[in-house]
């Protein structure tokens, strides 16, 4: 489908939004990133009140030194690996905008927490005179935890403004054919450089199970993401399934969890597994440090042979190409 809008491009702004992620792998840094994405009421559901005082007396000073350890374990020579796809992403959609549609669009990345903010990324979009904003929170599956974040995050900055312009905002792409073509397709392709293993695991982020009674939809999209793209490779039920990681805190999270998964299955004759993380859209702290170093040794050392972790969808083609759908789909005739 070609692109057409109905007024003049350089009128047309697109934000993609992603978590955020510290500065440096310095205990000070992230204690900066931790302590404002921690706050977020969307994220901790705890009264505010008797929050404060864990966060601030228990959780930031045991947590920053332990983070800023693994965070040096995957930064790169530009940076952390989030923000540094974040952008490598917002390149080449811009190249295949400009090369497919012949339009020049004006497209930024953002983040929830830290730099660069919603709202210096909306001041420059005002500043450009764009009149149409179209947001594309780089989560393909729902939560009030992630997406509704940038929600606030939008009207917080909106707040300050007289004269607003016009916004869509994207609340999740897990049913978009591309987007499970583009996950397929990927792990196709890491089976063309070594073979299936004895399981297919596709681990996401967790939420506290609180969320999802309360109604947060993030568990459906999950279970749409993994059987669909099961379904595209043709896998029986007993060569694939979905785990939940990244747990914080005490209370109960969705199950089964991923490093519980992967200490008990090489007891059940499961020697090798691959694992792929759909809700990342970029490889972060969350996929490079938890599931591929920490993750790995718990399977190994409970008597595992392989591991190997699937790359999140980052700069592939095929992922771009989603992004150019959402944008085609969203901004013809607007
Ligand atoms: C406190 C609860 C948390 C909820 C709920 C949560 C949901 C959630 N997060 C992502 C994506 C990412 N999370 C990342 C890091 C991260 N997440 C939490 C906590 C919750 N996440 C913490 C405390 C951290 C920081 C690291 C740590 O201290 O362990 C990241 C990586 C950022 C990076 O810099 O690399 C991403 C991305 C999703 C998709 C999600 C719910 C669906
Ligand atoms: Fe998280
Ligand atoms: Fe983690």
């Amino acid at each position: 489908m070609k692109l057409s809008l109905t007024k003049n491009p350089s009128k047309y702004g697109v934000l993609l939004v992603n978590l955020g992620t510290p500065d440096e792998p310095s205990p000070k840094a992230v204690k900066k990133y931790l302590k404002a994405f921690l706050s977020d009421t969307r994220v901790v559901e705890i009264p505010p009140f008797i929050w404060y005082f864990i966060l601030n007396g228990a959780v930031l000073p045991l947590r920053c030194k332990k983070v800023a350890k693994a965070y040096a374990s995957i930064w790169t020579e530009q940076g952390s690996p989030l923000r540094v796809i974040g952008e490598q992403q917002v390149e080449s959609l811009k190249h295949l905008i400009n090369e497919q549609h012949s339009v020049g669009l004006t497209i930024e990345l953002a983040m929830t927490y830290g730099e660069p903010s919603i709202s210096s990324k909306l001041d420059f979009m005002r500043q450009k005179g764009i009149e149409n904003i179209l947001i594309l929170p780089l989560y393909p599956q729902y939560s009030a935890t992630t997406t509704a974040a940038v929600f606030d995050k939008l009207n917080q900055a909106f707040s300050k403004v007289r004269n607003l312009p016009q916004v869509r905002f994207i609340k999740d792409y897990y049913q978009n054919p591309l987007y499970i073509t583009a996950l397929s397709n990927s792990i196709k392709d890491f089976w063309q450089q070594k073979s299936k293993a004895d399981k297919l695991i596709f681990s996401f982020h967790g939420l506290p199970k609180s969320c999802i009674e309360k109604g947060d939809p993030y568990f459906e999209h999950c279970e749409y993401t993994a059987k669909e793209t099961a379904k595209v490779l043709k896998l029986t039920d007993d060569e694939w399934m979905m785990t939940f990681q990244s747990r914080f805190g005490k209370q109960e999270w969705l199950q089964p969890y991923t490093d519980k998964t992967l200490e008990k299955l090489p007891s059940q004759g499961i020697k090798s597994v691959q694992l792929i993380c759909p809700a990342f859209s970029a490889d972060c702290l969350e996929t490079l440090e938890e599931i591929s170093i920490e993750n790995r040794d718990v399977f190994i050392e409970a008597g595992g042979q392989i591991f190997d972790y699937i790359p999140a969808l980052n700069n592939r083609v095929d992922h771009i190409q989603v992004f150019e759908d959402i944008l085609i789909k969203n901004l013809n005739n607007w």
